[in-house]
């Protein structure tokens, strides 16, 4: 044990900056005092004491760092780069190698946090082999500590494969958006049958490993009867409150989308006026010649 985290761990000094949160278990996922880094194991212990915790996107070191410092216990490195960060319309387009260049550049920025890649579109669905192929990759050069792909039980032997090999596999069901061109970016999982599948392929996708499986876009109580019926914790993202945790995509929830973004989010921060009043304010210096002034100046 450091210096640090014993004195730390005797409740030394006041708070420190990542411990904010309401909890005053050194081993919360947020607002606990642990300095290393965040495990698949950690979450299901998370799950077993009830607890909630928050995940956020990142796809670069120096937002990532922040979020790390913030405390945040899991982020996800995901294929939303294609249209938050890439400027791509869509994450289907999103490439492995940009996937990797990202991912390793968020496990560079940060110290603390779990970091799930996602396995990109076109880089899983022909079989085990190659998805296993692709998060091999993921784990070798980007140095994430686990991988997530879209599907249930349509991604079973996937699943299975890389979990198999040693990787935590994190699935996401409900809206998918790599199938935008046949689902839309509509509430899925409404009515009998379209519940009934979504229950079947969670239990799937716990049954082949996964560690824990994100609903996205789903209503509110078939949420909870997913999160009730599995022992992995449950993501949700427009699932309601009774998910184990909840995700957003970082530049929505911090406001620097460009454009519209989807009702689930909530905002809490406005980054888009923050940055262009800075971009104004340097050009109205650099315009007006008050920069660069004297201390900013060698001679
Ligand atoms: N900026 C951004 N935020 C996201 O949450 C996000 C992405 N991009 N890209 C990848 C996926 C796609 N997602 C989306 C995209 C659009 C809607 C959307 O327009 N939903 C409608 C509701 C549709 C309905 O009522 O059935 C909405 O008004 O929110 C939802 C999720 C979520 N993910
Ligand atoms: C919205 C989250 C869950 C995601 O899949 C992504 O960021 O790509």
């Amino acid at each position: 044990m450091t210096q640090l985290s014993a004195a730390r761990d005797a409740g030394a000094g006041t708070t420190s900056g990542t411990s904010s949160g309401t909890s005053d278990n050194p081993k919360a996922l947020y607002g606990g005092t642990g300095t290393r880094r965040i495990t698949v194991r950690d979450l299901a212990l998370a799950k077993e004491r009830g607890e909630k915790w928050p995940m956020l996107t990142a796809y670069d070191a120096m937002t990532a760092s922040v979020f790390d410092e913030a405390g945040i216990p899991v982020m996800l490195v995901g294929d939303s780069m294609g249209n938050c960060h890439l400027g791509y319309d869509t994450t289907v387009p999103v490439t492995m190698d940009e996937m990797t260049m990202l991912a390793a550049a968020v496990v560079r920025g940060t110290s603390r946090a779990l970091i799930v890649g996602d396995l990109t579109f076109g880089s899983y669905q022909e079989g085990p082999v190659q998805a296993l192929r692709s998060a091999t990759r993921l784990i070798k050069e980007a140095g994430v500590g686990a991988v997530k792909l879209e599907g249930g039980e349509r991604s079973l032997a996937q699943t299975e494969a890389i979990v198999r090999a040693g990787i935590p596999v994190m699935a996401h069901l409900g809206l998918t958006p790599q199938s935008v061109n046949t689902m839309g970016y509509r509430v899925q999982g409404r009515g009998d049958e379209a519940a009934h599948q979504l229950v079947r392929d969670a239990k799937a996708a716990e049954a082949a490993g996964a560690f824990a499986v994100v609903l996205e876009l789903v209503p509110a109580e078939l949420a909870a009867e997913v999160t009730r019926s599995l022992h992995i914790p449950t993501i949700g993202i427009g699932a309601g409150p009774d998910t184990d945790a909840q995700v957003l995509v970082w530049t929505d929830m911090a406001g620097l989308t460009g454009g519209k973004v989807p009702r689930f989010t909530k905002q809490y921060a406005d980054l888009r006026r923050v940055l262009g009043d800075a971009a104004k304010a340097f050009a109205e210096d650099v315009v007006g010649s008050a920069f660069p002034a004297e201390e900013h100046t060698f001679h």
